[in-house]
């Protein structure tokens, strides 16, 4: 079945077939949002067939539907390229304990934050956090993303991440949205490892790595480096473990602290670094000279109330970056990409084209999902936002706190 959009007022981000963009935009380039106005969409089997100016639409086609976008624009999904997105309980006791004043290392260090969701997680079955997690990512897609990564990291146990990373796998197998799942058992040591590195980096390398390699559990490999949890060398060596199975890095840098995490994940050759509340000259020089994209998370640092991310210093000195939503219980309970296209705009003072940009072809590129997703591409698959009746692109993250997706698709089916 195929479905004919036509007068779409602006269809943005729109490439030529086959075009490769030969990586991630960067500098001037993430600036550039093709935008084709007046324009009719044919999609068929899932996939973008072709588009155009709505005067070469395409007539006879037999047994399509029509939808009338009637002056509305459509846009790429978007690539939330890190969440954490399988758990099992909120966490708005802690939201409260930060009101009255205690930081996130605070919580953490009294045995709150990640450690706390480990000992919800445990204790739930794999169905239980499997229809959690179907609901969230259902919530998610109506929002408008069409592709996704999802972390382990609230196990912190063999049973428990293998248990998260099975949840993920099914994830995959039954949800139209495509999904990559990140190994992060290096999410927090837990209180029976905590004068013990040593002992759960080798229950990270001798018990979990094993496993999630013959199930193929996993595409990524991640570790939370910063003060108090995993150093750079013991960043490193989880890194180097996973690439003996050939999992590349994604790693949590610089949140709290200048940890070192963007220069080890460059070292490792990280497909991203996220984070990168705290950065300096030397961090971003690193990040700037390498094919590392920095993958920033506005909300998490709205949240616990962290200075923004410099995406501007970052941009100008030649870094690829994303912007993404780090859904999670305890430092951004929101998969809202909409708002965080906002945030991006309004405190990081990205153009709204960058802020697209860096949430939809980036934000593929930051998952090597680049092929088939983020931009208006024939052949990609048909994860598209159809907008309300708006003035411009600039309005979306202009009148932020209101919905303005109207309808979406995913592979070529509406949510
Ligand atoms: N910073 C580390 N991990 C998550 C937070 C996890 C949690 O607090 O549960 C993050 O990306 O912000
Ligand atoms: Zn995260």
């Amino acid at each position: 079945m195929a479905t004919l959009f036509t007068n779409i007022s602006a269809l943005a981000g729109t490439y030529d077939a086959g075009e490769g963009l030969g990586g991630p935009l960067r500098s001037d380039a993430l600036a550039t949002l093709p935008i084709m106005q007046n324009a009719f969409l044919l999609v068929e089997s899932g996939r973008i067939v072709s588009f155009g100016p709505m005067d070469l639409v395409p007539v006879g086609i037999p047994d399509h539907d029509i939808i009338d976008a009637d002056g509305r624009i459509i846009l790429p999904a978007w690539c939330d390229s890190h969440t954490h997105l399988v758990f099992g309980a909120s966490r708005e006791n802690e939201f409260i304990d930060k009101i009255k004043g205690l930081s996130y290392a605070e919580i953490a260090a009294k045995g709150g934050g990640i450690l706390n969701s480990a000992a919800r997680l445990n204790g739930m079955s794999e169905d239980e956090l499997f229809r959690l997690a179907v609901e969230r990512l259902h919530e998610a897609a109506r929002l408008g993303t069409g592709a996704i990564e999802i972390k382990s990291g609230y196990g912190l146990t063999v049973e428990g991440e293998l248990k998260m990373l099975r949840v993920i796998k099914k994830l995959k197998q039954k949800s139209a949205l495509s999904i990559k799942a990140t190994f992060l058992g290096a999410h927090a040591f837990p209180p029976e490892y905590r004068d013990n590195h040593e002992g759960y980096l080798r229950l990270i390398e001798e018990d979990m790595l094993p496993v999630i390699a013959r199930e193929q559990l996993a595409d990524y490999i991640d570790v939370f480096c910063e003060h108090g949890f995993f150093s750079p060398q013991e960043t490193e060596r989880i890194c180097l473990a996973g690439a003996r199975y050939g999992l590349r890095p994604k790693i949590h840098a610089n949140q709290l602290n200048l940890s070192g995490g963007v220069q080890t994940g460059v070292k490792m050759n990280a497909l991203s670094v996220d984070h990168l509340e705290t950065m300096d000259e030397d961090a971003i020089r690193s990040l700037a000279g390498s094919n590392t994209i920095g993958t920033l998370l506005p909300t998490a640092a709205f949240f616990l109330r962290m200075p923004f991310q410099p995406a501007r210093q970052l941009i100008d000195a030649g870094c690829a970056i994303a912007i993404a939503t780090d859904f999670n219980p305890g430092s951004s309970p929101s998969f809202n990409m909409n708002l965080v296209m906002a945030m991006s705009c309004i405190q990081m003072k990205m153009l709204p084209e960058e802020a697209i940009n860096a949430a939809t072809i980036n934000g593929a590129y930051a998952m090597g999902l680049e092929a088939e997703h983020g931009c208006i591409r024939v052949g990609n698959h048909a994860n598209l936002i159809l907008t309300h009746r708006i003035p411009s692109l600039a309005y979306l993250p202009y009148a932020f706190g209101t919905n303005l997706v109207e309808t979406v698709m995913i592979k070529g089916e509406f949510i």
